[in-house]
């Protein structure tokens, strides 16, 4: 497809003008990006649209698009059950974490932190996210260009180069305006680039039901397995219920998305944006696993890895893609345009999320004087010196070599996980102090990292099931079952001990690793003296125990909650040591003290006001 090369290129150069564009007349428009407040907060004035559609892109990168039909090609539908979760996986965050975290007038999400336990605990917060994100970024810059560099031929590092540099320019001078709104146009590139690659796919391989006849043939389509073996790697639990965790720490504690919501009008917009987010990630999802059936009826799960001269599945997407789309005008840079719009608004939202972060928590505590024109100078440079570093990651991925979802996934659970916990430790258990919140997160990014790292040396994290080719019909588990036991006990490796623990599936590492940071968190802060209900920021927890008692009879819960449901007036006042103002939320421009007392949710009180 050496032809074809020239409207590749025209197509990436269009989609890269686009976005620039966009950056541009933001940079122009409003505010011009004077203020931290227009550049990192959109000056709070964002509409449910928008921000629904960015919440989206922001992770739904290349990883996905070429990931995800990899994923369906070799192991089956069962990732299709991650949809499960995002029922879970986006209620909690509209009901929970918007509400208090809106309601904060926050920057940044880590300023959460300082308010219920301390500065030492914010800033490890906001150092954990740095490392998250900045890995992660360089898988999603990685990502498009090694495939397309893997099949076309593209230039490996001129497209590492010029998708980072593009993506730095339209977020340094546009902001958080920019990136939404770009965020919303490569949105729409990227649905439309997976649904040409679809229709193409289902009419060569000969109509719907040709596919879904030579699909069926080879694994049950919706065949789930309900095993509760936490070492199996992809199961009904280990999606629906993982998958739950690692949505929390994506789309309610990450920065990138909580920056989102707080960039909108009001808390009904920023609930009504999560709310939207869902169809279209069932889209998403939709699409990128039916793109793999697709692919697996046309390749019928031969390796065409002799072909490839790579092994890597996710290279054969990329061929298999070039291989249905070429001799179309204009599809095959249509679906390059996916790949990187795909991949541009993913990295878009972390840089400005991480010079956001970087900004609010790290820079202006210490600088308080600091004027807004420099502030928003440093912001911008900021966002250039990420994306700078984010080119370096990329090559860091190139020597992890996994799969990408898997690698992406992994970060995710590994460093995410952590971080939810600390939130959710903060959150639900007033009792949790400051020291106890430390030895947690320590705890918790500890034990991430030796199971992490425990299933990359040993390779096992989680039981590697290639599909066979076509026409092998896949037995049910009891007749293999029944087959093996007939052989007489084939002794299955079945790995014990720390090979065991190793071989938890990745899709619970951010469960394991968030109950962990809450489980340590408990405990120290039990050991050292837990918080007292009048010392906790007023606003920083959430009823649990109002809200799964609220069926009681008032004078059961008063008896339970063993708190008079009115505080005395001196408890009302937000606790002197914890000067609000220090963190960018000053009273005038926060809530109005009877606003914060309505709101005061007593986190012991039955009542709740959240
Ligand atoms: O696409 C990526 O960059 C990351 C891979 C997907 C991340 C998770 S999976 C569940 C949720 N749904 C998405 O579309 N993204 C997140
Ligand atoms: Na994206």
């Amino acid at each position: 497809w050496t032809k074809t090369l020239p409207t590749h290129f025209v197509i990436f150069g269009v989609l890269l003008a686009a976005s620039l564009g966009i950056g541009l007349y933001h940079a122009l428009s409003g505010g011009r990006q004077r203020t931290t407040q227009e550049f990192l907060m959109a000056d709070r004035s964002m509409k449910c649209l928008p921000v629904s559609l960015s919440l989206i892109a922001s992770f739904q990168s290349a990883v996905a698009i070429i990931g995800v039909p990899a994923e369906i090609y070799t192991h089956g539908t069962q990732y299709w059950f991650i949809g499960c979760a995002y029922i879970l996986g986006l209620l909690i965050p509209a009901h929970v974490f918007i509400p208090i975290l809106y309601r904060l007038r926050l920057s940044s999400a880590y300023q959460y932190l300082e308010l219920r336990f301390s500065k030492p605990v914010r800033i490890c917060g906001t150092l954990t996210f740095i490392f998250q994100m900045v890995i992660y970024m360089g898988v999603c810059v990685y990502t498009p260009a090694f495939a397309l560099n893997a099949v076309t031929g593209f230039e490996l590092w001129g497209t590492v180069l010029a998708t980072g540099l593009v993506c730095t320019l339209y977020t340094t001078i546009g902001g958080l305006k920019a990136v939404i709104w770009t965020d919303v146009f490569q949105t729409l590139v990227m649905f439309a680039g997976q649904l040409a690659v679809i229709v193409v796919g289902v009419q060569k391989t000969g109509g719907v039901s040709e596919v879904c006849s030579e699909v069926s043939s080879v694994f049950s389509l919706f065949g789930f397995s309900l095993n509760p073996d936490p070492t199996e790697r992809h199961t009904f639990w280990t999606l629906g219920v993982g998958g739950v965790f690692l949505m929390l720490s994506l789309y309610g504690v990450n920065q990138a998305q909580v920056q989102r919501y707080l960039s909108a009008r009001t808390e009904k917009d920023a609930v009504r944006s999560c709310y939207m987010v869902f169809p279209s990630l069932q889209l998403a999802l939709a699409l990128s696993c039916v793109m793999g059936l697709v692919m697996f009826a046309c390749y019928c799960g031969e390796d065409h890895s002799s072909k490839l001269g790579t092994a890597s599945r996710d290279a054969m997407v990329i061929s298999f893609v070039m291989d249905m789309l070429q001799g179309l005008p204009g599809l095959p840079g249509l679906f390059i345009a996916c790949l990187f719009s795909a991949a541009l608004s993913t990295i878009s939202s972390a840089f400005n999320s991480l010079a956001t972060v970087t900004m609010e928590d790290l820079i202006k505590p210490h600088f308080p004087a600091m004027t807004e024109a420099r502030a928003t100078l440093l912001s911008k440079a900021l966002a250039m010196s990420y994306g700078l570093l984010c080119l370096a990651m990329a090559y860091l991925t190139h020597l992890m070599g996994d799969s990408v979802l898997q690698v992406a996934l992994k970060i995710f659970g590994m460093v995410g996980g952590p971080i939810l916990g600390l939130f959710c430790l903060g959150i639900f258990f007033p009792w949790a102090n400051s020291t106890g919140a430390l030895a947690g997160l320590g705890a918790g990014l500890a034990v991430a990292f030796w199971v992490g790292i425990g299933s990359i040396v040993t390779r096992s994290s989680g039981t590697k099931s290639l599909l066979p080719a076509c026409g092998v019909v896949l037995l049910s588990d009891n007749t293999t079952t029944a087959i093996q036991t007939a052989l007489g006990n084939v002794t299955l490796s079945r790995p014990s001990g720390l090979k065991r623990f190793y071989s938890l599936s990745y899709m619970w590492y951010s469960a394991f690793n968030c109950s962990t940071v809450i489980l340590i968190g408990l405990i120290i802060s039990f050991l050292t003296g837990p918080m007292k209900a009048e010392d906790v920021t007023p606003g920083t927890v959430y009823p649990l125990l109002g809200k799964l008692l609220c069926f009681l009879p008032e004078r059961h819960k008063k008896k339970l909650c063993g708190v008079t449901p009115q505080l005395s007036a001196q408890q009302r006042q937000p606790p002197h040591h914890k000067e609000s103002n220090g963190l960018g939320l000053s009273q005038e421009d926060g809530q109005s003290q009877e606003e914060t007392d309505a709101f005061l949710p007593r986190f012991l009180e039955c009542e709740t006001a959240v």
